[in-house]
């Protein structure tokens, strides 16, 4: 069924298990979200970013929106990185259960400002909020954070930020970063900064760049002609320890480009002679649901729903 973030993420936080939030582009890809969330009886969260929505539209929303309310688990439709109030209203107006206010590379009042605005329109129609404090490293959409701006997040503001917004999850930089390359090796993740919030802060929070960038998938995406550097990504004991502290949402995008691009490059390497969308499409989404099972496993959502 569809619900909103809240309906997923207040359980989840309680409950300690941490609820991915997968993004999507395609049918195929929402496919391999939802359907793997039911086999595991596990909630989960669809997101678009507003690439996404340029690519799809409201024919993408409506295919997750339909999919999802058909669903024997609790879905969301969450905006991703919404860039601003205008955009955060839109996404509502297209049906989206959840929206996030990313303002966090404005200062820390027109952040605020910028959330409290959001929060008020999207409570007044029931929709839950996420918004962030602090910047993770980088490519955020259109805003490259390099490395010495990308900042932690201070729990006493991010107590601040809660009040003066009334935010339903908060988004926090925590040494994760989007894409798949998170540093040299396994990227450090501040678990004493998670405890510290996550203590100070009853609401879910939010890990961004949590994909696991998994060996096995590089080496085939390179195996089937793929070009990738030393790429690497969130540990899976990293992830499983931040949701013991609060983390409750945790965004993952790389991992099913990656799944995605391997199976249709396996098929086309294989099968040169082969050109009916279903037989190239169908596999991608069959390494998708794999990376995405393991996803819900480490997480502890199985059999939550
Ligand atoms: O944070 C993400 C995705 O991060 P990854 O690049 O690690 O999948 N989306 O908002
Ligand atoms: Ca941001
Ligand atoms: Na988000
Ligand atoms: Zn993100």
């Amino acid at each position: 069924m569809l619900v909103t973030g809240n309906d997923i993420l207040i359980p989840a936080r309680a409950g300690k298990y941490g609820v991915a939030a997968f993004n999507t582009n395609n049918m195929e890809i929402t496919q391999a979200i939802i359907h793997t969330a039911e086999k595991l009886r596990s909630p989960v969260i669809v997101q678009m970013s507003e690439g996404a929505i340029k690519y799809g539209g409201q024919d993408l929303a409506n295919i997750v929106k339909d999919i999802a309310s058909r669903a024997s688990v609790p879905v969301a439709l969450h905006l991703d990185h919404g860039s601003s109030y205008a955009s955060a209203l839109n996404a509502i107006r297209m049906g989206f259960t959840s929206v996030m206010i990313d303002a966090s590379h404005h200062s820390f009042d027109e952040n605020v400002a910028e959330t409290k605005k959001v929060v008020e329109a999207a409570h007044a129609m029931g929709i839950s909020v996420e918004a962030e404090l602090g910047r993770l490293g980088g490519i955020e959409e259109h805003i490259v954070v390099d490395e010495k701006d990308a900042f932690l997040t201070d729990p006493q503001e991010a107590v601040t930020f809660v009040d003066a917004t009334g935010v339903d999850y908060l988004a926090i930089a925590i040494g994760t970063s989007h894409g798949a390359y998170k540093g040299k090796g396994r990227p450090y993740i501040d678990q004493a900064r998670i405890e510290e919030i996550g203590r100070l802060l009853a609401i879910p929070l939010v890990a961004h760049g949590s994909s696991g960038v998994p060996a096995e998938i590089v080496q085939r995406f390179r195996d089937s002609g793929g070009e990738i550097g030393d790429a690497a990504g969130i540990a899976d004991e990293d992830l499983e320890k931040a949701t013991q502290h609060g983390i409750a949402k945790v965004n993952v995008d790389t991992d099913l480009r990656l799944a995605s691009t391997v199976g249709i490059r396996e098929v086309l390497k294989a099968s040169p002679k082969e050109f009916d969308p279903r037989k190239v499409f169908g596999p991608a989404r069959d390494v998708m649901a794999q990376v995405i099972e393991h996803k819900l496993r480490v997480l502890g959502s199985v059999g939550k729903a």
